[in-house]
């Protein structure tokens, strides 16, 4: 006989409030809701769907025990924050996920009072979650921090930074460490390797054998020497002794998908007196989504796709991938140089860093997310006569400026940096655009700094900056595909702070650099059929400038336009900082900068986030004719 129909539960449930009012039988089905209604929103959405999915329990049983909002639970990374979104009321637009106008895709405090933290880099949580921690104790008020750390986020030195200062807060901070054995790409590194010692030696802890741990261990009694020693022997006995050196209680491993073994665990934890506590659950990146969990990325970045059959939606065919050009270049050079090597921060899909390592794999290095630690490898790399590539997203290398300051261009170091997602990137907004890049590498001295403004221009950066040994050089392309033009045969070396013309005029000169040029050759064209002859550069190179060419183009056009996909202090500073230096905008010329506004700019398709920022042709007519006084036709306007 068929048990009748369950109530659904998920439709009663708008906030954790709703969720404590459930018994604890029901948190499996509301667990299981909770899944179908994540995997059907990100079919639609596209999004970061393997990671959520690991969570799903965890979030339940996280808001189910703990006081959230007062408690503040900080996501690490936030990517997998979508079930936790579906439960701090926001299920009704769930599926508008890193669009325009919609939810972020990371968490993010404007957007809820349970986001008490954004993210989307990673390894902030335990630091942010102790801010909170120590905030409330400072001022006496109720809550604690909660992080929620994914292993592969672990392997950044910024949370043992936390972890070694969090003793503090005793029992205020708790730590979640959330271990599926991925990263994005599998877990390198000594501490996956620990992490894995320590669930395969022991078995995962039973709902008997944990309380009577944790009632040893979290019970009310004074820690002395003897309980220390026996604390160290069960350190070693469940593996929990790193963290434990760092002055936490080690609470694990746990299944993270039994919430028979985690509500029990979290309730002991609320209600210990001791802490901080590292709570080791083990999770399956993926879970309850087979197409996901027998995937090699375990889905954890996709587009649409379909439900049923987990097929992702085809990307329709069209140029190569930049990160792809890059690694397959990078590949073909180091095939006649054995110096060629390269350095991936734990993404080595998304730098083409996968394809080097296929052909190269002792010559690869995937240094986990250790952004800083992978700049200065490459330093010693550089010192010691190798010729490495750090392929890093713009926006991570911020993590790494000071090595880049320190380490690599003071000592003029000649590490080559491939910085792909260059520019605005889409649907993960602004967390991730690539913005600052060409600003805080071209005011430093001994830098060269590139942009391709296509996928053979890439080649010939690549290949460039791999004969380039005189200090350290680097080249930005953005996210996505090429635009289409025909690939080099052989890479040509370019000459070192040359720029080219690539359409001669007279009137007006543009002065593009990186991917703008194709907007830039556009609105050449609506120019052009105004009557205004215009000139388009491709300056290449935003360090060391091609001052030759500017000056000539400043001497014979009366409007010169700088256009990028940066911020403020790139091309347009620079051009103009030698304009100023020499003279050449004392004789009236007009000369305007457009580069990102002075904004941090949220998800939405790549072209509308140009409109957007005003970089797109329309936006560059606009403002030549702006510049001459003219109308939209073209014609002088009449002096007022
Ligand atoms: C500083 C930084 N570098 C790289 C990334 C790209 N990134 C996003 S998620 C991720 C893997 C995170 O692994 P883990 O913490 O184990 O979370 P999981 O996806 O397994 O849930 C990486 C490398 C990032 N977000 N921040
Ligand atoms: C969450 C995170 O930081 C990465 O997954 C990032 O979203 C990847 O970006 P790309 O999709 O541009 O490779
Ligand atoms: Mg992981």
């Amino acid at each position: 006989m068929n048990s009748p129909p369950k109530t659904p539960l998920l439709d009663t449930v708008d906030l954790p409030s709703d969720l404590r009012q459930l018994k604890k039988d029901q948190l499996r089905q509301l667990s299981d809701e909770l899944r179908s209604e994540m995997i059907d929103a990100v079919s639609t959405s596209g999004g970061h769907l393997g990671s959520g999915l690991g969570v799903v329990e965890l979030t339940v049983a996280i808001h189910y025990v703990f006081d959230t909002p007062q408690d503040k639970l900080v996501w690490d990374v936030g990517h997998q924050c979508y079930p936790h979104k579906i439960l701090t009321g926001r299920r009704d637009r769930i599926r508008t996920l890193r669009q325009g106008g919609g939810l972020s895709g990371f968490t993010k405090r404007s957007e809820s009072e349970y986001d008490p933290f954004g993210a989307a880099h990673s390894s902030t949580s335990i630091s942010a979650a102790l801010g909170f921690a120590m905030a409330n104790k400072l001022q006496d008020k109720p809550g604690r921090g909660i992080a929620v750390i994914g292993d592969g986020a672990m392997s950044a030195g910024m949370a043992y930074e936390a972890m070694n200062n969090a003793e503090q807060a005793g029992n205020r901070l708790v730590v979640i460490l959330n271990d599926n054995d991925m990263s994005i790409a599998p877990p390198v590194g000594g501490l996956s390797a620990y992490l894995a010692r320590m669930v395969s030696s022991s078995e995962y802890l039973g709902l008997r054998t944990m309380a009577s741990k944790i009632a040893k261990k979290l019970g009310r009694r004074v820690w002395g020497g003897l309980e220390k020693a026996e604390e160290y022997a069960r350190g070693m006995a469940t593996g929990g002794t790193l963290f434990e050196e760092l002055g936490f209680y080690y609470v694990g491993p746990i299944d993270g998908h039994n919430l028979e073994h985690l509500i029990p665990v979290l309730e002991n934890v609320r209600d210990s007196e001791q802490g901080p506590v590292l709570i080791h659950v083990v999770t399956t990146k993926g879970k309850g989504y087979a197409p996901a969990e027998n995937s090699a990325d375990k889905y954890h970045g996709v587009p649409k796709f379909d439900v049923v059959t987990g097929e992702k939606a085809k990307s329709k065919a069209g140029p190569p991938a930049y990160q792809n050009v890059f690694g397959e270049t990078l590949a073909k050079l180091a095939e006649t140089d054995d110096r060629i090597c390269a350095i991936t921060a734990a993404m080595p899909s998304g730098t083409g860093v996968d394809l080097f390592a296929k052909a190269h794999p002792t010559r690869a290095f995937d240094v986990g997310i250790a952004e800083q630690h992978g700049v200065t490898f490459a330093a010693g790399l550089a010192a010691q006569g190798m010729r490495p590539f750090a392929a890093i997203y713009s926006t991570f290398l911020q993590r790494a400026y000071d090595q880049v300051v320190h380490d690599v261009a003071i000592q003029n170091l000649p590490v080559r940096f491939a910085i792909d997602r260059a520019g605005l990137v889409g649907a993960d907004g602004s967390t991730h655009a690539g913005s600052f890049d060409v600003t805080y590498l071209a005011t430093l001295p001994n830098f060269v700094v590139m942009a391709a403004a296509d996928e053979a221009e890439l080649v010939h950066m690549t290949y460039t900056a791999a004969e380039y040994d005189d200090g350290p050089i680097a080249f930005r392309y953005p996210r996505g595909n090429g635009v289409g033009v025909e690939m080099p045969a052989t890479p040509q070396k370019l000459e070192i702070g040359k720029g080219r013309v690539v359409r001669e005029g007279s009137k007006v000169a543009i002065l593009s650099l990186g991917a703008r040029l194709e907007e830039a050759k556009k609105a050449a064209d609506q120019l052009e059929a105004k009557g205004l002859s215009t000139t388009v550069a491709d300056m290449r190179f935003a360090k060391p400038l091609d001052t030759d060419l500017i000056e000539k183009l400043m001497r014979s056009h009366e409007v010169v336009v700088t256009v990028e996909e940066g911020a403020v202090g790139g091309l347009g500073a620079h051009v103009l900082t030698f304009a100023s230096d020499t003279g050449l905008t004392d004789n009236g010329l007009k000369v305007r900068t457009m580069r990102l506004p002075d904004m941090f700019q949220d998800q939405d398709d790549p072209m509308k986030q140009y409109d957007e920022a005003g970089l797109n042709a329309p936006q560059i007519v606009d403002t030549v004719l702006a510049a001459l006084r003219y109308n939209s036709a073209g014609v002088e306007e009449a002096r007022a």
